[in-house]
C-alpha cells in the first residue's frame, strides 16, 4: 500500500488573513482548466455519495485503492500553495468550488441578508437519512460568515456559533438557508440563521463574527 506524500512542506503558508480572503473570494478565471477542475470536483463528490452507498467486495476494494493512489499522486505532482489554489474560490467558499459540504447556491447576499439552497446527498448523511448535525452547521457557519462579510468582502471569523436541532434536516431534498445580521458592535456582526424544508424549521442559529485586524492569521 501506498502512502500519501506530504505535500504540506511545499504547499503550507500562512498569510495576512485580508490578503487571503481577497485571493480566496475572487472567483477563478473562466478557463478550460478552472471549468475542468470543477467537473473534477463534481466528479468527486459523485464519487463520495457512491463511496457511502456501496458495500464492495475485498478484490473490488482493493482495485479502487490501486486506482484511487494513482488519482492521489497525479494530484500531488500539481500540489500549489493555498494563495494559488483554485479550491473554494469565488462568493462563497460553500458554492461548486469545494466538497467539505453540499453546494449551497446563492439567491441573495447584501450587508443585512443571506439567501441561498441546497440539495444535500448521502456523503452529507448521519443516519436514517437525516443531515448530519455538523455538517448543518458547517451550512451555517458558511452562510453567516459570507454574510458577515458583507458586501466590502471584509476578513471576518467565527467567535462562537450555536446550532439548535428543531426537526431531521433531510438528505436528497431542497433545503433553504436564511441569515440575517440582528446587530453590529464594531468589528462585531451578531448574525441568526435558520434552515428550512418547505415550511419545516430543521435548525437555527446564532452565532458572531469579528472582523479581523490587520496582521492577524
Ligand atoms: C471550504 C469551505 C470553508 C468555509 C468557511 C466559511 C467561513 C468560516 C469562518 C470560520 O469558520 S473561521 C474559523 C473558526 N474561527 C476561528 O478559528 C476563530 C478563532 N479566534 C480568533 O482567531 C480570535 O478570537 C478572533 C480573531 C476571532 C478575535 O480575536 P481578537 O483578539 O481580534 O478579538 P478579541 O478577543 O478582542 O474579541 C473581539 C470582541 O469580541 C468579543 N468576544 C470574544 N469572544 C467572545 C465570546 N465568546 N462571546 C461574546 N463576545 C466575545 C470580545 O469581548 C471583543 O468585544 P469588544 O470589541 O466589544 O471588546
Amino acid at each position: 500500500m501506498t502512502t500519501p506524500h506530504d505535500t504540506s512542506a511545499q504547499t503550507a503558508q500562512r498569510i495576512d488573513a485580508m490578503e487571503m480572503t481577497k485571493h480566496r473570494r475572487t472567483p477563478a478565471p473562466d478557463t478550460p482548466q478552472t471549468r475542468a477542475y470543477i467537473r473534477l470536483l463534481e466528479e468527486v463528490s459523485n464519487f463520495q455519495h457512491a463511496l457511502v452507498q456501496a458495500n464492495p467486495t475485498a478484490e473490488a476494494s482493493d482495485e479502487l485503492i490501486a486506482k484511487l493512489a494513482s488519482v492521489r499522486e497525479t494530484l500531488e505532482q500539481a500540489a500549489v500553495p493555498e494563495a494559488e489554489r483554485l479550491y473554494a474560490r469565488g462568493e462563497l467558499s460553500g458554492g461548486e468550488m469545494q466538497v467539505l459540504m453540499p453546494p449551497l447556491t446563492v439567491e441573495h447576499v447584501d450587508d443585512h441578508e443571506f439567501r441561498a439552497h441546497t440539495v444535500a446527498g448521502e456523503f452529507a448523511m448521519g443516519m436514517n437519512q437525516a443531515m448530519h448535525g455538523g455538517v448543518v452547521s458547517v451550512l451555517f457557519d458558511t452562510a453567516m460568515g459570507r454574510l458577515a462579510m458583507g458586501t466590502e468582502m471584509l476578513s471576518a471569523r467565527t467567535v462562537y456559533l450555536t446550532t439548535q436541532y428543531r426537526n431531521i434536516t433531510p438528505i436528497g431534498e431542497r433545503l433553504d438557508l436564511t441569515a440575517t445580521v440582528d446587530t453590529v458592535e464594531g468589528r462585531k456582526k451578531f448574525i441568526s440563521g435558520q434552515l428550512w424544508h418547505g415550511d419545516t424549521l430543521c435548525a437555527e442559529a446564532d452565532s458572531l463574527f469579528v472582523a479581523v485586524k490587520p496582521g492577524q492569521q
